[in-house]
């Protein structure tokens, strides 16, 4: 590995708000001066909750505090087979908790790519169906060997998995695939489809967001262990070190030894 992932750490989620929505807008500004758009996989979780709080903030004026949500283009880093008002939806967490209260007229829409609810009885065909949408946006499959995000924006569950990769699924050693999916996930509900580790670690920027005392333990295990760097989180930070930045807030971190303690 090249250098280790960055670790953020602010008081509560109120405060590590607008640093997130700092890195997420500098990786959104450096993202449209390369190529006029902006890429980015959401998981579900507590993230969508979080990233609203970040990015419906007031704007400070200045010329880089400025979300321009027309440029966005929202995948999902992984969701669950069902119905897109499904309760256990990602797209519905994401569209209550962000989606429907972006003030359009100020900001701009940004271009969602939620699952075909076609193929929700097979989540094989669903994930080759969310493939071939990622195939139509970032190119030929024959001529991208990994689709480029330009920000991952993520979770890391008390056992350490991340996306729908679960800590020891044969899933984690898929290296051609971009999307997989998952009929026996461990946290409920069991269908989903999930982009791959290579698809993760490939990304121009990986965050994770990780808040709260529940977390202490496994981000314990995950940069202070062996057996932690083998977890889906680890592997991230093994296979893509400095592109990864860690939010977390002083309760998730207490007593663990992180590499880089940056500040933004
Ligand atoms: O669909 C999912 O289940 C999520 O995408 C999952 O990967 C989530 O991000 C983690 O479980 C962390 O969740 P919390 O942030 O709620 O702990």
């Amino acid at each position: 590995m090249g250098k280790p992932p960055n670790v953020y750490t602010f008081a509560g989620v109120a405060e590590l708000a607008p640093s997130l929505r700092a890195y997420v807008l500098s990786a959104q500004n450096a993202a449209i001066e390369r190529h006029g758009t902006f890429r980015v996989a959401v998981s579900g979780g507590s993230l969508p909750k979080t990233l609203a709080q970040a990015l419906l903030a007031k704007s400070d004026g200045s010329s880089g505090d400025v979300v321009d949500f027309s440029k966005w283009e929202i995948f999902f880093a992984d969701e669950r087979c069902v119905p897109l008002d499904h309760e256990d939806s990602n797209y519905k967490l994401l569209k209550d908790e962000l989606l429907d209260k972006i003030p359009k007229e100020e900001v701009g829409e940004p271009k969602v790519f939620p699952i075909d609810e076609q193929y929700l009885d097979d989540a094989q065909e669903m994930a080759d169906q969310y493939e071939k949408a990622l195939v139509s946006v970032f190119a030929a499959r024959d001529s991208v060997k990994l689709p480029l995000f330009d920000l991952l924006l993520l979770g890391c569950g008390p056992d350490g998995h991340t996306c729908s990769l679960f800590p020891e699924h044969p899933l984690l050693r898929e290296t051609d695939a971009w999307v997989l999916s998952i009929s026996d996930s461990p946290k409920p509900p069991p269908k989903r489809i999930t982009l791959s580790l290579p698809v993760v670690c490939h990304g121009a920027k990986i965050a994770f967001v990780a808040t709260g005392g529940g977390k202490k333990d496994i981000m314990k295990k995950i940069f202070e262990t062996e057996e932690g760097r083998a977890l889906p989180c680890g592997l991230v930070n093994e296979g893509a070190g400095e592109k990864v930045s860690w939010f977390t807030d002083a309760p998730a971190v207490e007593g663990v030894s992180v590499p880089r303690r940056g500040s933004l």
